[in-house]
């Protein structure tokens, strides 16, 4: 089973995720960007304010295919529960914002191109901040922890839940780490309970 961990910066996926290695300690933990020289690729775009956001997507989904190829499917293709920190409803959320204006309807554009290689979640733990509280606790340290920037970003992932209600989980991620991660617990232990 694939389940992965979305939200705005700062609203504490990399928390829950690290918390639950303990929980699970026989789960293929991961995450975009990755380590692998593509996401180094990835990173460089990310510290580049001028980057060209088209150039930037293509990295990302470089970034995704290698992820999918080297870690993602065959975890899966041995039985392993797989979580990830970010997967790829963070690039349709946030280079949909990105490229507003520059293809149209940029979500759907995003979604089009992953399609035919893709591997979909089974399920999404959506951590929900507003973008002020997502701003204050990431610490404005890249070019999208911009409180206009992530507004938008947060409309997609509202977007992204009313297209796939069935596959997304919102968690209150304003409450403490200790109530979020009993939240994402009770989530997952429902899930591998009905498998
Ligand atoms: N529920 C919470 N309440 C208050 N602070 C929190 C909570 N969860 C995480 N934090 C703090 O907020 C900061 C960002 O948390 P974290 O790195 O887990 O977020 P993230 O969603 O992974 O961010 P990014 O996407 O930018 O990597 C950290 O300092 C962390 O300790
Ligand atoms: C996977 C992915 C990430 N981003 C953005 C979101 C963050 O601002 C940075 C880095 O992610 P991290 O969780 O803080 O390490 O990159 C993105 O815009 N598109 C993506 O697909």
């Amino acid at each position: 089973m694939l389940v992965t961990l979305e939200g705005l910066d700062g609203s504490g996926k990399t928390t829950v995720w690290e918390a639950l290695h303990d929980t699970y300690p026989d789960a293929t933990f991961t995450r975009e960007p990755t380590e692998s020289w593509y996401g180094e690729a990835v990173d460089r775009a990310i510290a580049d304010d001028d980057a060209d956001p088209l150039a930037e997507l293509f990295l990302f989904i470089a970034d995704h295919a290698d992820h999918l190829s080297r870690v993602v499917r065959p975890a899966l293709a041995d039985g392993d529960l797989v979580i990830s920190d970010r997967y790829s409803d963070s690039r349709y959320a946030y280079q949909g914002a990105t490229l507003a204006g520059e293809v149209k309807r940029p979500m759907e554009y995003i979604r089009g191109v992953h399609q035919p290689f893709t591997h979909p979640p089974d399920v999404t733990i959506y951590l929900d901040v507003d973008p002020r509280t997502a701003m204050q606790r990431s610490g404005a340290t890249n070019k999208f922890e911009q409180s206009k920037y992530l507004t938008e970003v947060r409309q997609n992932y509202e977007q992204l839940m009313e297209w796939q209600p069935e596959r997304f989980v919102r968690v209150d991620a304003t409450q403490s780490p200790e109530g979020v991660l009993d939240d994402v617990e009770d989530v997952l232990e429902r899930l591998l309970d009905a498998e």
